[in-house]
């Protein structure tokens, strides 16, 4: 009831599509005991190639707007998509942006920092701001310069931490996406007793864990660590789905059971795709032309991949992939597949 009364723009298309993975799933389970779908969260909205921080940032533009501000701040690496969503939503709501962009990936593949989300971001007219800096998902300096420089040009700019993740706000995006699930699950007659999802910055696995505990109906939510510092991001993901629990319903308990993070397929690095990832991508792309990237949704598929195959997902089961975008990097990667 509470998420409901908190205000959000509106930057989707409206329930993000479920579609049945048949071919997929005859791969995973030939004996079709786990029967695979996805939630495209990646074809969500109209703005730049959506994805799950447009989702997000319904929520903290509301903010903006509510606060006067006129410029997004924000930071990501080179390839970020969150970056690329922030300018989307920035321009969309006829604001500006200035985006640090960080070197949060040591590789330098041809065109990396001209194409894919970097490109989008200028063709929308962002303010992009290049640095050095190395990968955390925690604040970063440069952004704190980015604010003072808005404000010094009579700007008046709003902060959006990495992946719009550590901010009051920033798991009620995906807590609402449990919401319109169950909405959708209920007209389809069928219910997902697994998700699987992309864990970085975490507030989207964050917002799944409170809408699954909420709703009280056993789903499970495995969270596959894309972060290589599961840790850090294990840890941020149970402080957003603690904070946001107790934004919406202070008595609302988060048990340490309901935060599931798989840490065996990150492949040892943020950014960089491994054999595991390469091949999961290849297996979706060559099933039912699900296109995921190298450095996000490349992982999580190859986690749900390994998880069906194990058994670790018990027959009977309908498996729920959350897809939450990335495509765009797909063209700095491009000397990964040839
Ligand atoms: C396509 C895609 N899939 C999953 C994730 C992980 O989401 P969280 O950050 O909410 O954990 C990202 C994030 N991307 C970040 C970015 O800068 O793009 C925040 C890291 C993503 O872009």
């Amino acid at each position: 009831v509470k998420l409901r009364s908190i205000p959000k723009e509106s930057f989707l298309f409206g329930p993000s599509p479920i579609q049945s993975l048949p071919r997929l799933s005859k791969v995973l389970s030939p004996d079709g005991g786990v029967k695979i779908y996805a939630k495209r969260d990646d074809c969500n909205s109209g703005l730049a190639y959506g994805g799950n921080k447009v989702r997000k940032l319904e929520y903290l533009v509301a903010d903006a707007k509510k606060q006067g501000c006129d410029t997004l701040v924000s930071v990501g690496g080179v390839q970020s998509n969150h970056t690329r969503a922030v300018t989307a939503v920035a321009t969309a709501s006829g604001m500006k942006a200035v985006t640090v962009q960080e070197k949060w990936v040591p590789i330098d593949p041809p065109l990396y920092d001209k194409t894919g989300n970097i490109l989008l971001s200028r063709l929308m007219g962002g303010d992009v701001r290049l640095n050095q800096e190395g990968f955390h998902i925690g604040h970063k300096e440069a952004t704190k310069e980015a604010m003072d420089s808005v404000k010094a040009n009579g700007g008046k700019p709003y902060y959006v931490p990495a992946g719009a993740s550590d901010h009051e706000l920033g798991g009620l995006g995906f807590t609402n996406f449990v919401v319109e699930l169950a909405e959708q699950e209920a007209s389809m007659n069928i219910f997902f007793d697994t998700l699987i999802v992309c864990s970085v910055t975490g507030s989207s696995h964050a917002g799944l864990i409170v809408g699954a505990v909420a709703e009280g109906k056993g789903r499970k939510i495995i969270g596959i660590d894309a972060s290589g510092k599961p840790v850090e991001t294990k840890a941020q993901v149970s402080r957003i789905a603690r904070n946001t629990a107790a934004l919406l319903d202070p008595k609302l308990e988060i048990p340490d059971s309901a935060i599931i993070l798989d840490e065996r397929f990150h492949e040892g690095i943020y950014g960089i795709p491994g054999p595991s990832t390469i091949a999961a991508m290849k297996t979706a792309a060559q099933t039912d032309a699900v296109i995921t990237d190298p450095v996000y949704e490349g992982k999580s598929m190859a986690g749900m991949i390994q998880l069906v195959k194990e058994g670790a997902i018990k027959p009977g089961s309908n498996v729920l992939y959350v897809h939450l975008g990335g495509q765009p990097a797909l063209n700095a990667y491009s000397s990964y597949f040839e």
